[in-house]
């Protein structure tokens, strides 16, 4: 079982414009969507999803927690978030002619009280695997995620943003970030393939069994004790890049989950995530065919 913790949930608002924003005009559309989302939250809904077993956890606040509460009851997974008193945020994603602009609130204030709420809800289940998916919101330090880390005997998967990683102290199972927050994390440089490897290789060495880095068109690296592995990325329409990271993530999970080589899990997550940005939002995109697809991708050792 994989238990996601979202520590500052969102709802997703997407709307899509057929006309370039412009300062001072009012700009209407038909296409809006709201999903539940957040980082964690669209781990559980991609693993679910995949066939894993998963649940959800972290932090929700009234009114715009209760929507996304609503939301996550349809979905099928089990859920256990601790209440704040604050609203969970509203992140918004325009799709515009001239691209795609993303609106990101900093979240409620989370208390000590409901760090150790969530700390106990973790430890009653016990999983195998604790996944740590998206930003700190205010009150949530790296200590309070080294300490979930290193309460139980679950292997932990961090995708917390490149500053965060460097200020992790604990050991973890694997992290997420992508070709920015590589650079952020090390201070190296991530221009092309070769340096991602070399700087996925030192942050392995400072406390990260595995490294997988998103590089987009570039496809995607995973870096850990067999080596170093290389994925073309898929040629696909892409609709919005919302939760492209997510499910590069939830599809190597997923991977692992049944058992996977490493080569195996990042070809999967490449596949989930093509079909992911062809979609709108974070909603889940159908998976079906989903092994075919991975079977296409090219993975090569280096
Ligand atoms: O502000 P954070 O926590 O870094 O990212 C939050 C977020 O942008 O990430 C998800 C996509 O990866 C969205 O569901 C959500 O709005």
């Amino acid at each position: 079982m994989i238990l996601t913790v979202t520590p500052n949930p969102a709802l997703d608002y997407t709307v899509e414009l057929d006309e370039p924003l412009e300062a001072g005009t009012v700009v209407r559309t038909d296409g809006a969507r709201v999903d539940a989302g957040g980082k964690g939250i669209n781990v559980s809904q991609y693993l679910h999803a995949l066939g894993s077993e998963t649940a959800a956890s972290g932090f929700l606040g009234e009114p715009f927690g209760r929507v996304l509460a609503d939301e996550l009851a349809e979905s099928g997974f089990e859920t256990a978030f601790v209440s704040v008193e604050e609203s969970t945020r509203l992140n918004q994603t325009i799709l515009a002619t001239d691209g795609e602009y993303k609106i990101n609130q900093n979240g409620p204030h989370v208390s000590e009280r409901a760090l150790d709420d969530l700390l106990s809800r973790v430890s009653e289940r016990g999983p195998p695997s604790l996944v740590v998916g998206g930003s700190l919101p205010p009150g949530v330090s790296a200590d309070d995620i080294d300490r979930l880390a290193a309460a139980g005997d679950w292997a932990t998967t961090v995708d917390v943003g490149g500053e965060m990683l460097a200020d992790l102290a604990g050991d973890y199972a694997l992290c997420k970030p992508n070709r920015e927050e590589l650079a952020a994390a090390t201070g190296m440089a991530t221009d092309n393939v070769d340096d991602c490897i070399a700087a996925a290789e030192a942050l392995r060495e400072t406390g990260y069994e595995r490294v997988i880095a998103s590089l987009g068109g570039d496809g995607a690296v995973l870096v850990g004790p067999n080596g170093a592995f290389v994925a073309d990325a898929l040629d696909v329409d892409v609709v919005d890049t919302v939760g492209a990271g997510d499910s590069l993530l939830a599809g190597v999970l997923a991977a692992y989950d049944g058992g996977a080589d490493d080569a195996t899990a990042l070809a999967t997550g490449v596949a989930v995530s093509s079909r992911v940005v062809g979609t709108a939002g974070t909603s889940v995109p159908d998976l079906d065919g989903i092994e075919d697809v991975r079977d296409g991708v090219h993975v090569h050792r280096r």
